[in-house]
């Protein structure tokens, strides 16, 4: 097949119930995530059509460098190029926004794209804008519901790689990356994973914030809440965004994170009147004072498979718990995360991948 020529989309594979899962197909690797114009899918809404398009193995090589380059320079007129990321299963799509300090669409328009079915599929869309303050870049984000929280753990891992593609770096780099939690560090490490300096927990009721009240010092630690008549034990944790952890019930401490009903539960932590700005819940299960396993239900995203704010706050609630020693193994339903509460500058550093899953563009 000659270079850039589209192949066929395998629209009736059974791994291909979308146009996002095609670029899933095992028989293409991320760098054939390349794109054109030439291939353009309706994704049953006539005002949002995807273009992605593969080529031939034989001619990776020569097509790589300069369709990844001239791609991510393109600059349409309204229409949006983009990549899409995902850092243990937790997606996003990646907008270069370093010509302007308002991102490109709105929160509206981002919830449309994050759209399972009518949209692109994501659990957010994350813009690299210009740093402000002294940083490299500052970072922005809308769920998938559209709201705008404060910060995102898998997200500015995938951050770090889009950066280092934009500006075609490679090796190991590090960037400080203004956040709405603040000034944070990811790093490009040797395997290719992103170490991220998370910087420090935040524990004040009032700034999780939670109007439960404090209990230990300021912050609530283990406390009583009443979810539908039956009694958690919670430890709130803000990591720039608000986290509720939970290892149990006030009867049982032995949580089963498997045999839990997300879809069913997970909203009602989220909406609880003790959390004035929502809340992002983790349920957690302890194999060792190492080895933790959590489920998550995110606030203005529900049941997704990773959640990197919520590892580091699950990884503090169990210290504060006396459950787990400050270096952890988080296991999520999308992967683990490596999660260091350190004691000398109370930052927490968290270590996982982040990963291109295709490239593409949307009319706007
Ligand atoms: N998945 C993210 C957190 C994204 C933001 C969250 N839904 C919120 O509203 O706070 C992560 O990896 O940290």
């Amino acid at each position: 097949m000659a270079i850039g020529a589209a192949m066929p989309l395998p629209l009736t594979s059974p791994t291909c119930r979308s146009l996002t899962s095609f670029t899933h197909h095992p028989s293409f690797s991320p760098i054939l995530k390349l794109n054109s114009l030439r291939e353009t899918a309706s994704l049953g809404n006539p005002h949002l059509r995807l273009a992605v398009v593969a080529v031939s193995s034989m001619s990776i090589k020569a097509a790589e460098k300069a369709s990844r380059a001239s791609f991510l320079d393109r600059r349409e007129a309204r229409i949006l190029h983009f990549v899409k990321y995902h850092g243990l299963g937790n997606d996003f799509i990646l907008v270069d926004n370093r010509d302007s300090s308002e991102p490109k669409i709105t929160a509206e328009q981002a919830a449309k794209l994050c759209d399972r079915n009518f949209g692109i599929d994501a659990d957010g869309v994350i813009f690299a804008l210009p740093g402000i303050n002294g940083t490299d870049y500052t970072m922005r984000i809308f769920n998938s519901d559209g709201s705008e929280p404060e910060m995102c753990g898998n997200g500015v891992r995938c951050f770090g790689r889009f950066i280092t593609e934009l500006e075609n770096l490679h090796g190991k780099q590090r960037f400080t990356v203004h956040t709405g939690a603040g000034l944070i560090v990811p790093e490009i490490v040797d395997d290719g994973k992103v170490r991220v300096d998370m910087g420090e927990p935040v524990f004040k009721a009032s700034d999780v914030p939670t109007r439960l009240p404090a209990n230990k010092d300021e912050s609530v630690v283990k406390s009583g809440l009443d979810v539908d008549g039956v009694t958690w034990n919670v430890t709130c944790v803000s990591m720039g965004n608000p986290h509720c952890v939970t290892f149990g019930t006030e009867g049982d401490q032995n949580l089963q994170v498997d045999e839990l009903d997300l879809a069913e539960i997970g909203p009602k932590f989220e909406h609880h009147e003790v959390f004035p700005a929502r809340t992002n819940t983790e349920f957690v299960q302890v194999f060792t004072p190492s080895h933790l396993k959590m489920r998550v239900w995110e606030r203005g995203a529900g049941a997704t498979l990773a959640c990197g704010t919520g590892a580091c706050a699950v990884v503090v609630a169990a210290v504060l718990e006396g459950r787990a020693a400050r270096t952890c193994t988080v296991d999520l339903p999308g992967g683990p995360l490596q999660i260091e509460w350190r004691e000398e500058d109370n930052h927490i550093y968290m270590t996982g991948p982040a990963e291109v899953v295709f490239y593409g563009s949307v009319p706007l």
